[in-house]
């Protein structure tokens, strides 16, 4: 294994963690460990520099990235997001689990993810346009249709991936619908986007619930993260009959024993653009979230948020990554020691890049299907893909996820192994 050059070396960063994961399966690939090395190694990593007009005339620099990690199965996939903590390690380590998510769901797709160190809620809507603007531009030499497709990720949605499709079709002279997916229904995006990854934590949820014993309807959950996936997923299972007692996002944290009205936070949220305050249940201290008596944790916010110590602390007896990331592997063999089950996010989260690659279909063919019709679709490779690696799982020994990334990491080995490496 051979260090790359630009990376930290942080044990706790996200590149890290990933790197731990691919090392869990390394004894399980046969003859192709051999090139289990491309794995460690992005293929491309561009870092550009987006100098933004300001609405006060001021201007302003901003980092940005594109990373495309493998290209072995197909072009770069996977999405932009726009926080102030963004880094080239973090951007690397989502583009490589996009990799893993796209092989284990058997997509045609490789894994790319890009970013911006900004905070956009300090924008204007217009600094916000001009900003996805420049940064689309920029990274134009990476992106395209068949190249590699941007997508809706933390900080960004419908309207920043219009503004995406707007500036590279005007650079390219064209409209090309299909250089970005997660668009807004009405400009080639497809139904069903906005609320597939919810959808995917859900569904996947259900079927692991189903295969331990574990009851929905009158479980109880907590969800980190009210925002596309966390808001979704927590409508789902409020839906069906469980009662999601806390909820956390940036501003704080919300805590009902009853079960929180779901519906009236997601308008709470929408009206205030975040949950602190919301009368329909005790604001607590953001540390309690972790000690809560529940059956099914949401993890849907940010990477590393399941340390040794709240793995240590938890009283579930399941955990659905909605986010990339959440979990450290420290933790992952604590919650492995105490029989807690997690639904790896290259799994439990693919709900939404399984329909952005519908939605890419869609525009290629320009013929577009139904809501029932995707939901439908979606919902029977989602099961599929968690049926695929419980039975890995048991055939192995081993974590649900180390059984994805063994799935996964075959099929792009065997992509790489009979492609051959000479140009
Ligand atoms: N959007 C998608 O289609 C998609 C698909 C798969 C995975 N994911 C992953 O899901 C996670 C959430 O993405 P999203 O699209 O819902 O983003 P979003 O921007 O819509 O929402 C993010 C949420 O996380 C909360 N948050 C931020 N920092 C927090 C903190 N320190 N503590 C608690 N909450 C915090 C925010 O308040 C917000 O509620 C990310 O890990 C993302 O990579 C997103
Ligand atoms: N950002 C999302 C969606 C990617 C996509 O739709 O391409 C993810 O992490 O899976």
């Amino acid at each position: 294994m051979s260090a790359l050059s630009y990376v930290s070396g942080d044990h706790h960063s996200a590149w890290s963690t990933y790197l731990a994961q691919v090392e869990r399966v390394v004894p399980f690939l046969g003859e192709l460990e051999h090139w289990v090395d491309t794995l460690r190694h992005p293929k491309r990593a561009l870092i550009v520099d987006i100098p933004l007009e300001m609405d006060d005339g001021s201007v302003r620099h901003f980092e940005g990235y594109r990373v495309q990690h493998n290209l072995s199965r197909g072009p770069g996939k996977g999405g932009v997001r726009f926080h102030p903590d963004v880094t080239l390690e973090e951007v690397m380590a989502l583009s490589a689990w996009m990799t893993i998510k796209c092989a284990a769901l058997n997509l045609p797709f490789g894994g790319a993810k890009g970013g911006i160190r900004v905070d956009p809620r300090q924008l204007s809507v217009k600094e916000l346009e001009r900003l996805t603007r420049r940064y689309t531009s920029e990274i134009g030499v990476l992106i395209g249709p068949q190249q590699d497709i941007p997508a809706p990720d933390v900080g960004t949605n419908a309207q920043v991936m219009a503004w995406m499709m707007d500036t590279y079709s005007m650079n390219v002279g064209a409209t090309t619908t299909g250089v970005v997916t997660g668009k807004p229904v009405h400009l080639g995006g497809s139904l069903g986007r906005v609320k597939a990854t919810g959808r995917g934590v859900f569904v996947t949820g259900c079927a692991a619930a189903a295969k331990m014993g574990l009851a929905i309807a009158s479980s109880r959950v907590a969800v980190q993260g009210f925002g596309n996936v966390g808001s979704v997923a927590a409508e789902l299972f409020y839906q069906h009959g469980a009662k999601v007692i806390a909820v956390q996002d940036h501003s704080g944290t919300l805590f009902n024993a009853q079960g929180i009205d779901i519906p009236a936070l997601q308008a709470w949220q929408a009206a205030q653009g975040k949950i602190s305050a919301f009368p329909g249940a005790d604001n607590i201290d953001d540390s309690a979230f972790w000690l809560q008596d529940i059956d099914i944790l949401v993890p849907a916010a940010l990477e590393g948020q399941i340390t040794a110590e709240r793995a240590q602390q938890l009283t579930c007896r399941l955990v659905l990554e909605g986010a990339n990331g959440p979990t450290l592997p420290q933790a992952d063999d604590i919650l492995r020691a105490r029989n807690i089950i997690v639904i790896p996010d290259v799994i439990c989260n693919a709900g939404g890049v399984t329909v952005s690659y519908f939605e890419w279909v869609q525009d290629f063919s320009s013929f577009y299907w139904s809501e029932e019709e995707i939901d439908q679709r979606l919902d029977t490779i989602m099961k599929h893909a968690l049926d695929a690696v419980w039975e890995k799982a048991q055939q192995l020994n081993v974590t649900l996820r180390t059984a994805a990334y063994a799935v996964a990491c075959e099929r792009i080995l065997l992509a790489r192994k009979d492609r051959g490496l000479y140009p």
